[in-house]
């Protein structure tokens, strides 16, 4: 079984080094030495590096929200992904549908940030996710497709099976509203399906894709036990740690059980 990844996404949260210390705090106190999942928070750029030094000993990663494709050079407001490394980084989220849909990101962009992540050893996280329209229009599978084939071009099948990716439904970000255990697992095995044809079975049996889209303690167990789901991108629920070490308590449940 592919082990399970709960990251928590922070976003723009919270607006203080000592908020966002707080939190880092208590999902590392929650957690202790426990690897049976995988865990990983993504606080802003700007608290990285004290957020490092309160993980200091803790089996969770930590992870940029976003990066620029090019190392370093006149890129105003760019972080780059050795900056990333350097203070502390192992995973990046990239092509979050708030920067696909707020900041215009291409999957020519994702993907050129996606190699340069890989370039560095970085552990990228790649979102993709289809908008209400979208979906009422059954366009879901079609716009999984185009996402897929873009944001993840020219990758060799080893270089794919060190990817995550993130399922996160655009529908259901932030707005309460979740993906059903059934509708998340039909797009899950959609994306399954997709990897198999391109990368080859024993590639895509590894890859771990997470789910996310108003993940919370009382929906997680039931999209966690779906088969090909092999995870969660938390965001509004990974802002309270008792929340979220909640989530990570029903990811290890469904671990210890075991996925049919
Ligand atoms: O966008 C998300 C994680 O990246 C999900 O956010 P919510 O859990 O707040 O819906």
């Amino acid at each position: 079984m592919r082990t399970l990844l709960i990251a928590g996404n922070w976003k723009l949260n919270p607006t203080t080094v000592e908020a966002a210390s707080a939190l880092a705090e208590g999902v590392k106190n929650g957690l202790g030495a426990a690897t049976d999942v995988h865990v990983a928070i993504a606080p802003p750029f700007v608290f990285l590096t004290q957020i490092d030094g309160v993980l200091s000993g803790s089996p969770i990663g930590l992870s940029g929200q976003d990066m620029y494709w090019e190392n370093s050079g006149a890129f105003t407001g760019e972080i780059s992904g050795p900056m990333l490394v350097d203070v502390g980084c192992t995973h990046v989220i990239l092509g979050h549908s708030e920067r696909r849909h707020g900041q215009g990101e291409t999957n020519a962009q994702v993907n050129a940030k996606l190699k340069a992540a890989l370039g560095v050893k970085l552990i990228p996280i790649v979102c993709i996710g289809e908008t209400k329209d979208e979906r009422l229009a059954e366009q879901t599978e079609a716009v999984l497709l185009e996402q897929l084939s873009g944001s993840l071009a020219g990758l060799s099948p080893e270089e794919m099976a060190g990817v995550v990716l993130a399922y996160e439904p655009v529908w259901a970000i932030g707005t309460g509203l979740t993906a059903s255990p059934e509708q998340a697992q039909a797009a899950h095995a959609y994306i399954r399906g997709w990897l198999t044809q391109v990368f080859g079975e024993a590639t895509a049996a590894r890859v771990v894709v997470q789910y996310g889209g108003s993940v919370k303690p009382d929906n997680a167990i039931e999209l966690l036990s779906c088969p090909d789901i092999d995870g969660a991108l938390v965001g509004g629920a990974a802002l309270k740690a008792a929340d979220f070490l909640a989530i990570i308590k029903a990811g290890q449940e469904v671990t210890a059980r075991g996925k049919s």
